[in-house]
């Protein structure tokens, strides 16, 4: 069991490196296992605060960049830096910040889930031994799991399994946490649960970066999207700039339809009829120059609005091609 007195629950604070402006990064990063190439050239930023949430199809390389970033699979080739820290040399350094739900932490199945939560936290360097069983309870009850906690981890549902292991990475304040699917098997409550909890993270400036299939889960949840596709970053930045990016419209609300769009007309602006107004198209055009062109043509302008794309919309644009689903037959895996 770990004592350090001097680092005690709530003090949150590294002992390494200063915070960087990123707070994970790769570069050129490749992952072959025998004649898979499951990442390949991926250059990935995850700034410092963001909830980030890295998107891809079944086998486009999401889990296998995140075990890298985390230092427990070797890359192939390129670079992996976590707070600052060069991967996997300097894990022992960064991991204690980092907080991580990743495919089942080996959890024993015939313990309860408390005295699985408790087993982790005594592994815990931030942990002193007095203060595991608060640091226990607060993570079973900020997870949702307190009720079920006195039992066997072998009788628990996904869902439940995956809370035990997000209150895992929960234990101790940390600077990023990285979340592997995370309501994978949970149901909607479960599910917006972890929205509230990735929420409060984010409030409390920790740096989140979650893989997930739930496309809506991550438009309401996340800042920054990286989007994975054959193992390649096909996409990546800002949530809103990457919706708006998708899609050049402007969207002007009017009873004068027919005459907005007849002014569209005759200033050369491509534009359509919608069901409350029209829609102009601003790949050659500013929206201001549109908005001035309806007015001084006398269409009475009631509301104007920039079109987003939705996330599935830009989602299904970036990975046409799905990946086949993997069979993950050829374990060849090196831990760190
Ligand atoms: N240990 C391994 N041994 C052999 N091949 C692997 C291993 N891990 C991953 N792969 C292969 O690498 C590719 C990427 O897999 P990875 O699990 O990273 O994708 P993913 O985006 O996380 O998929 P999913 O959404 O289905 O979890 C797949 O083709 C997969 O079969």
């Amino acid at each position: 069991m770990t004592t350090s007195p001097e680092l005690e629950l709530g003090a949150g604070v590294s002992t390494s490196a200063p915070a960087p402006a990123l707070a994970a990064r790769t570069r050129g990063l490749r992952k072959v296992y025998r004649s898979t190439v499951a990442v390949d050239q991926v250059d990935l930023d995850v700034p410092a605060g963001a909830v980030l949430g890295m998107l891809g199809p079944n086998g486009s390389g999401k889990t296998t960049t995140i075990r890298m970033l985390l230092g427990l699979v070797r890359p192939t080739e390129g670079e992996v830096e976590l707070l600052g820290r060069r991967m996997p040399d300097e894990s022992a350094h960064a991991l204690p910040d980092v907080g991580a739900l990743v495919e089942g932490p080996g959890f024993h199945p015939f313990l309860s889930g408390r005295e699985n939560l408790r087993r982790l936290a005594a592994a815990e360097p931030r942990l002193s031994t007095s203060d595991i069983p608060k640091a226990v309870e607060n993570a079973l009850e900020r997870v949702g799991l307190a009720a079920a906690a006195h039992r066997r981890y072998r009788g628990y549902s996904l869902g439940m399994k995956q809370r035990l292991g997000l209150a895992g990475a929960l234990l101790v304040p940390r600077r990023m946490v990285v979340l592997d699917e995370p309501t994978n098997g949970l149901d909607p409550a479960g599910t917006r649960e972890i929205r509230r909890i990735i929420g409060e993270l984010h409030a409390d400036g920790v740096t989140v970066l979650v893989s997930s299939h739930l496309l809506a889960e991550v438009e309401a949840t996340c800042t920054h999207v990286a989007v994975l596709h054959d193992g390649t970053v096909v996409a990546q930045g800002e949530l809103d700039d990457l919706l708006e990016s998708g899609s050049p419209g402007l969207v002007v609300s009017t009873p004068d339809g027919d005459l907005a769009l007849e002014t569209l007309r005759e200033h050369r602006i491509p534009g359509k009829l919608v069901p409350d107004g029209v829609r102009a198209d601003l790949t050659a055009v500013a929206a201001p120059q549109v908005v001035e062109a309806l007015v001084r043509g006398g269409v009475a302008v009631h509301e104007v609005r920039r079109e987003r794309t939705g996330l599935e919309d830009l989602f299904a644009r970036l990975t046409q091609d799905e990946a086949e689903p993997d069979g993950l037959s050829d374990v060849d895996e090196v831990s760190a």
